[in-house]
């Protein structure tokens, strides 16, 4: 069985997806067996729960809740704090995979060097190289087409997490043009999760394929 943890932050509707593909038997000898969530406010959680997937949270507020936000020193130390608890809680389930769907915080060396040898992935809503470090990529894309007036190839990937943001390794890449004036934001964002949702489930397979 390949063990798969899946981190989320927020609607969880590329876990959604996996679960799914899972329930579909769709993912192979994939099992997502543990979700780990930054909030615990996240529907993501909801969704694991309905499918009888464990949860978890691990939440960056409470280790820095209490050092001022001019404290850059004091928040580094918090955060390599978070990250050590996080690799603990991540560790626990023994994962084969790892699957960042939509978990919005920077993975800094305290975690990645612990997780060592299990593949990180992640998905993000623009193509290699594109709008790298954001939590708006798709906003920023579409906005640019309609700056310069000219089509954008945009899209989305799923690539293997290292240290520095978005710059892993593509798996999984779907285009998607973009012409200026032809569709609103929301239209333009609903056909990014559409991709979204298929690259997660074919990444993922892919990954637990070159076991
Ligand atoms: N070491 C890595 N960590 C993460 C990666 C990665 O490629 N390498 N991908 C991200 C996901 N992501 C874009 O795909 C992304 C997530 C979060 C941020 C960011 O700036 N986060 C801030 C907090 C933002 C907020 O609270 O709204 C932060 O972590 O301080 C940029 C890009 C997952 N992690
Ligand atoms: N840079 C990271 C990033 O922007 N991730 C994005 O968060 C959303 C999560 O949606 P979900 O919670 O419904 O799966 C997705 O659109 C994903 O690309």
């Amino acid at each position: 069985m390949g063990r798969i943890t899946v981190l989320i932050s927020g609607s969880g509707s590329n876990l959604q997806s996996l679960l799914n593909a899972q329930a579909q038997k769709e993912l192979g000898d994939g099992q997502i067996t543990c979700v780990i969530s930054s909030s615990k406010k996240a529907y993501g959680l909801q969704r694991a729960a309905i499918a009888n997937i464990p949860t978890r949270v691990c939440s960056l507020y409470p280790f820095v809740k209490d050092v001022p936000k001019g404290d850059v020193v004091g928040r580094q130390e918090c955060r390599i704090k978070f990250e050590e608890e996080l690799a603990q809680q991540v560790l626990e389930q023994k994962p084969d995979l790892v699957v960042c769907a939509g978990w919005l915080l920077i993975l800094g060396p305290n975690f990645l060097s612990r997780l060592r040898d299990i593949p990180i992935i992640n998905l993000h809503p623009a193509l290699p190289g594109a709008f790298d470090g954001t939590t708006h990529a798709i906003e920023m894309a579409w906005q640019k087409a309609q700056d310069t007036g000219n089509p954008l190839l945009a899209g989305c990937m799923v690539h293997y997490l290292v240290e520095e943001v978005d710059r892993g390794e593509p798996l999984i890449i779907k285009e998607l043009e973009i012409i200026p004036g032809q569709e609103t934001l929301e239209e333009y964002e609903h056909r990014v999760h559409e991709a979204e949702h298929a690259a997660i489930v074919e990444a993922t397979v892919k990954v637990l394929k070159k076991r």
